[in-house]
């Protein structure tokens, strides 16, 4: 007799079945994956060493979210100086020794200057083509000519005049609001970064300017932070329409792509139009090569400076404030260091005239002070990713193609090997030797094919708002209400460019000339 399988009965049988073969599939896959761990275990090469590794995740639930350079300096004392991580079988090469980044990546640049791929900063918010992010190749050889270019060490000294008056207006502005310490350092960088970028003239925390590069900087440092959106992980998920419920990522890449695109273009728009009016337009990224190619740059040659400018924008803006929030920090903690400072200025220009950065060569002692700002707390712990092009080895070690390798430069800086109680801030440990600071400065500021080109730059801005700061004003702690003084506790932010938080101090004046020598030096100047 024929059995007629009523409808019920079909979906339970359809539904029974669906659920074994879902069950079989899934059992197959997890041994089809336990298999492939197996083999690749048994046919691996020897790698550098690193933590155990859990299948599939890897050490992804052994890296810590905040301060991971911390956990990378434990693991190198335990592991050595090239340590070898797996996130979901990305491998990640951290390398705790300046010996050996040099070693791989600068005299092994060729095959050390790519960057890892991110595909929601990157393919979806569209930084990729930011000179930053760029992989190894024609477009990033261009870009970066056209910034080094303009900040190589014979060129920035036409850029000291600007920084001086910066400096000297960061000092006014915060004698007179220490409350606003860390809004008017945002504000008075990137004043000098687009100044220098466009030529164009900040007007104050409302400029449409300002406040679109700050927010295309910000929404940066979100898009690209490590372990956050699904779609780095699955990057298929990218041909996800932004309209589908459910994929804010896809959304939000769509939000931040706007913002990135205005905040890039219409600075650079406003360069075009008016370099020509105004012959001191060329003293910037920008007005310098619309001028010369007198104005007439195809539409590639603007992408790319388009993207150059931005990306300088970013580069020197979080960088430079985070470096000056901790100077400050170190001059409210080492008040020692601060009066020998003070004293070596003294001597040297004396209380007559406002210090100028051509005054640097004979400040060795404020130059040491500015070194061990940047040895002490680096505004980048763990410099900006490289990725590796090629499969390599070293000392015996195989290094795959595409891992993403990591300088350990906190942990480089606090060698105490090298630099004893490196907690402490110390600028007598370089005893006024230039050799010896450029052992730091060449860690702080990246390696090889892709070491800061803003370098020379920002060693300029930085050394004038350290020099002015000092040379017209005691840093003293805020104070409570009880009037009790508040020494900021040493505590980092997390992400690729950190900050020291909480730091809240005044600026008082050493003299009763100074605001009005400061306000005579800035009165005429734009
Ligand atoms: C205290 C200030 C600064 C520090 C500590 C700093 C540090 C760094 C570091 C560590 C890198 C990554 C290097 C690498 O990948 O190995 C970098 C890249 C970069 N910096 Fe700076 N920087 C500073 C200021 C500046 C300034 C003022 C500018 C612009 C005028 C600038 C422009 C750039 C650019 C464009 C890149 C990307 C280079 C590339 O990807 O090839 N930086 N910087």
């Amino acid at each position: 007799m024929h059995s007629v399988l009523t409808a019920s009965e079909a979906l339970s049988f359809w539904s029974r079945w669906g659920q074994n073969s879902i069950s079989t599939i899934f059992i197959s896959s997890i041994l089809i994956l336990l298999i492939r761990e197996v083999v690749l275990y048994i046919m691996r090469r020897p790698m550098p060493p690193g933590p155990f590794c859990w299948p599939i995740l890897g050490n992804a639930l052994q890296i810590p979210q905040h301060h991971p350079w911390l956990k990378f300096t434990e693991w190198a004392k335990i592991y050595g100086p090239l340590v070898h991580l797996d996130v979901l079988r990305q491998h990640i090469l951290v390398i705790n020794s300046s010996q050996m980044a040099r070693d791989l990546m600068e005299k092994r640049s060729p095959i050390y200057s790519d960057r890892p791929h991110l595909v929601m900063a990157g393919d979806l918010v569209g930084y990729k083509d930011l000179l930053v992010l760029q992989s190894y190749g024609h477009e990033l050889r261009y870009q970066r000519k056209l910034v080094s270019h303009n900040f190589t060490s014979s060129n920035v000294p036409r850029y000291y005049g600007l920084q001086e008056v910066a400096a000297q207006r960061f000092v006014l502005s915060i004698i007179d609001n220490p409350v606003l310490l860390e809004s008017h350092t945002k504000l008075h960088f990137a004043s000098i970064i687009m100044r220098v970028t466009y030529g164009y003239i900040v007007k104050g925390p409302d400029d449409p300017f300002f406040v679109a590069g700050i927010a295309a900087d910000n929404q940066f440092s979100e898009a690209t932070r490590p372990g956050v959106w699904p779609v780095d992980f699955v990057p298929l998920l990218k041909y996800i329409p932004y309209w589908v419920p459910g994929f804010t990522f896809a959304k939000k890449a769509r939000e931040w792509r706007q913002v990135f695109q205005h905040a890039s273009w219409a600075p650079y728009n406003w360069c075009k139009e008016n370099w020509a009016n105004d012959s001191k337009r060329t003293i910037s990224l920008c007005g310098s090569v619309l001028a010369a190619a007198d104005g007439d740059l195809s539409s590639a040659q603007e992408r790319s400076l388009v993207n150059a400018a931005v990306t300088v924008f970013g580069g020197g803006l979080d960088t430079n404030i985070s470096t000056i929030l901790s100077f400050l920090l170190a001059m409210l903690r080492f008040p020692e260091v601060q009066k020998k400072a003070q004293a070596e200025i003294d001597a040297v220009i004396g209380t007559n005239r406002l210090p100028r950065v051509s005054d640097r060569p004979s400040l060795p002692y404020i130059r040491s002070v500015v070194t061990e700002v940047y040895r002490w707390l680096p505004a980048v712990p763990l410099g900006i990713p490289h990725s590796l092009r090629q499969d390599d080895l070293y000392d015996g070690l195989f290094l795959p193609k595409g891992s993403v390798i990591m300088p350990n430069v906190w942990g480089m800086l606090h060698d105490p090997t090298i630099y004893p109680e490196a907690h402490e801030f110390r600028p007598e440990r370089y005893g006024g030797l230039d050799a010896e600071m450029t052992k730091v400065t060449d860690i702080a500021f990246g390696f090889g094919r892709r070491a800061c080109p803003g370098y020379h730059f920002a060693e300029g801005t930085i050394f004038a708002i350290v020099v002015t700061v000092l040379a017209t004003c005691d840093v003293v702690p805020a104070v409570d209400e009880y009037g009790q003084e508040i020494i900021p506790e040493v505590s980092l932010t997390s992400g690729t460019v950190v900050f020291p938080e909480n730091v809240k101090c005044t600026f008082r004046p050493r003299s009763g000339r100074v605001k009005e020598s400061l306000l005579e030096s800035v009165g005429s100047k734009e």
